[in-house]
């Protein structure tokens, strides 16, 4: 058992939808269990910071009205790095945003032995050398680096796959709806029965949700799902160069490739609605439904994203809300797949993933 006065410092980057659901999941988390003593030492945003150079943990409650309050600016992160890596205590970094300048830091804090945990993609998407650090820093340092919902959200998808693998099966495929977005999207503008909305009210509808990312072209250009299937197809041992190295459809308008900014984009994404709605009614004409999906094939080495028409009674095609579906095929599991169902986007449910992954840490070093 832990001792009772025995500490833990986070450190938290990015308070947007996931962030904020984190900081009210670690509060209750922290107030369950009194041992290990979690304590915030630093939270950031892109334009704020707070933390004590002496390492006063930060209050639970109220701190994103502290952080709106507070006058410092986020210091660089090779600062942030010697700040943590100086700490009293082990610390756990948790990187709750998108950025791929973050990203590339995780071998600088793994190796300066602070344990990671994020949903962002981009370290284990990006190039294949970024994972390889990645890993080979955590195994140098003894520190920890989780990423669940980095796929499917809070589901256990990463955790699965991990397992899968370090039991000695062996994964021959995996296929799916990946994207929350893109699930949400098809199962409101195009559901097996009734009526649908227009494809760029939907999409405005998903932001509103907190389901796409801070960029919601960084979902309807693929790019979300080719990085989660490149993270899978990794883990299964294929070494996937990057989520440009396969064929991926994209769904944004080649007249919209102009536009500089995500807002831009939803401005003028409605003077398009007729192309998607074309897509709808061809599907519709055979008695089907369109949906975006993914797969990888291993004896193939092949991934592919984009575009498929499902009969309507297809699993595929009556999934509900944000929900993602993953199957995986292995020589264990044969050609009944086991397969993992549920919300594959939203700050609460991607929270906990991140929280799960906490416990994780907590279990090896608390
Ligand atoms: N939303 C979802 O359902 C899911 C999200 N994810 C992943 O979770 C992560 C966060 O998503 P979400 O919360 O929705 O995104 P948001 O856009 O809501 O929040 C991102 C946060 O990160 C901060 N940020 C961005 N860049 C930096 C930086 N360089 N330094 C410090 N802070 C920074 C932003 O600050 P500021 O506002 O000042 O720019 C903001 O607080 C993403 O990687 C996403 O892919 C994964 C699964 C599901
Ligand atoms: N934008 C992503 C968020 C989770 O990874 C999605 O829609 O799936
Ligand atoms: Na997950």
């Amino acid at each position: 058992m832990a001792a009772p006065n025995k500490q833990v410092l986070i450190a938290i980057i990015g308070a947007g939808g996931v962030g904020k659901c984190f900081l009210s999941q670690l509060s209750a988390l922290a107030t369950r269990r009194p041992s290990p003593k979690l304590s915030l030492c630093y939270i950031s945003t892109s334009k704020k910071a707070l933390y004590n150079d002496d390492y006063t943990p930060i209050a639970l409650d109220g701190t994103l009205e502290a952080l709106a309050a507070s006058s410092r600016s986020p210091p660089s992160l090779s600062q942030v790095v010697d700040y943590l890596a100086a700490a009293p205590h082990k610390v756990v970094l948790v990187d709750n945003t998108s950025s791929q300048d973050v990203a590339d830091h995780f071998p600088t804090f793994l190796r300066r032995g602070i344990n990671v945990i994020t949903p962002n993609k981009k370290a284990f998407s990006g190039s294949y050398g970024l994972w390889q650090d990645i890993f080979a820093a955590a195994a140098e340092s003894g520190a920890s680096v989780f990423h669940e919902s980095s796929v499917g959200a809070g589901l256990p998808v990463i955790s699965t796959l991990r397992e899968l693998v370090e039991t000695g099966d062996r994964v021959t495929k995996i296929e799916g709806v990946f994207s929350g977005t893109m699930s949400f999207l098809f199962n409101t503008f195009a559901p097996t029965s009734g009526a649908g909305g227009s494809w760029s009210a939907e999409v405005k509808n998903a932001k509103a949700l907190g389901y796409t990312e801070p960029d919601p072209r960084d979902d309807l250009n693929g790019l979300d799902v080719a990085r989660k299937l490149t993270i899978l197809a990794r883990l299964a041992g294929l070494p996937v160069e990057s989520p440009t190295s396969f064929p991926v459809q994209s769904l944004i308008p080649e007249a919209l490739d102009s536009c500089t900014s995500g807002d831009e984009f939803l401005e003028r994404l409605p003077a398009f609605d007729a192309d998607m709605e074309r897509t709808r009614a061809d599907a519709e004409k055979e008695g089907k439904v369109v949906r975006f999906v993914g797969s990888f094939d291993v004896a193939a080495k092949q991934v592919k994203v984009g575009l498929e028409k499902f009969d309507k009674s297809h699993p595929i095609a009556g999934l509900k809300g944000s929900d993602n579906i993953i199957s995986f095929y292995t020589e264990r599991y044969g050609s009944n797949p086991l397969i993992i169902q549920g919300a594959g986007a939203g700050g609460e449910v991607t929270a906990m993933g991140v929280t799960g992954d906490l416990l994780k840490v907590l279990a090896r070093i608390g």
